[in-house]
């Protein structure tokens, strides 16, 4: 039968005249692809669980590498200790401090090298291996490039295959705007995504970061505080029972 009304799961809208249902609705999400996961036995559907993985913050160490590489840069200049950052801009922080740094800032990220230069997060090439591995689970890395982009689209690509293997290469979602992105969960160290989809499907797993930590999060937002932390059990909260 044509499902025609609105289900709302994960606060996802699934649009109208997408989903063909089998039966049973618990669980419907992701339907509208045509490479789509779906399968159904014994009249229910089953779906795959999808987890957007953001890169810089996350996987690759974005904070570190800049600080280092502005530090030789610019050695007479002041700079902000990791522990004493606040807000996920570091260009706006070091604006603050004297209006010229935040040029100085932007200089090193849009560098030649800073991208395919980045240390990866302690635990994280760890865990991407093993969540990809997952059963009924397909991860992506869901990263923003900067707008020169010269170098860095190139270097986040050259970073995966570096550090996670050609395999990753197929599950990179390069964008500006994370929210036209379908997905379950994404796990990102920015506090506020917004875009152009006022209703994103995934829940927002803020990914704890020297610029965030000290933020209280109001529920039921959630973190991961490290990938030493829990996050099998974060992603078998999503899963449908
Ligand atoms: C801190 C900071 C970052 N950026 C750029 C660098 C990255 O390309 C993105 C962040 O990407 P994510 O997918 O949200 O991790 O933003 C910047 O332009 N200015 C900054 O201060
Ligand atoms: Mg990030
Ligand atoms: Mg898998």
């Amino acid at each position: 039968m044509l499902f025609l009304g609105r289900v709302f799961l994960h606060q996802q809208p699934v649009l109208p005249g997408y989903c063909i249902s089998l039966g049973i609705l618990g669980g419907l999400g992701h339907c509208n692809s045509s490479r789509s996961r779906w399968f159904s036995s014994s009249s229910s559907c089953l779906r795959r669980l999808r987890v957007l993985v953001d890169m810089d913050g996350v996987l690759a160490d974005f904070e570190g590498g800049f600080l280092q590489k502005f530090r030789i840069k610019y050695p007479e200049m002041p700079y902000i200790p990791l522990e004493d950052r606040r807000g996920f801009w570091v260009s706006e922080q070091y604006g603050q401090m004297d209006p010229e740094l935040s040029d100085k800032a932007i200089s090193i990220w849009e560098s030649k090298n800073f991208f395919i230069d980045l240390d990866p997060i302690p635990g994280a090439v760890e865990a991407m291996k093993q969540m990809a591995k997952l059963e009924e689970t397909d991860v992506f890395i869901c990263t923003s490039p900067i707008k020169k982009y010269l170098y860095c689209p190139y270097e986040k690509y050259a970073w995966v295959e570096k550090h996670l293997g050609q395999e990753f290469l197929e599950h990179i979602v390069l964008t500006r705007d994370k929210t036209v992105v379908s997905g379950d969960l994404l796990i990102d160290d920015r506090l506020d995504i917004i875009g152009a989809e006022k209703r994103p499907s995934w829940e927002h797993i803020l990914f704890t970061a020297c610029h965030n930590k000290h933020l209280e999060l109001h529920p039921p937002r959630r973190r991961l505080h490290s990938w030493a932390d829990n996050w099998k059990a974060i992603l078998d909260s999503k899963r449908p029972l």
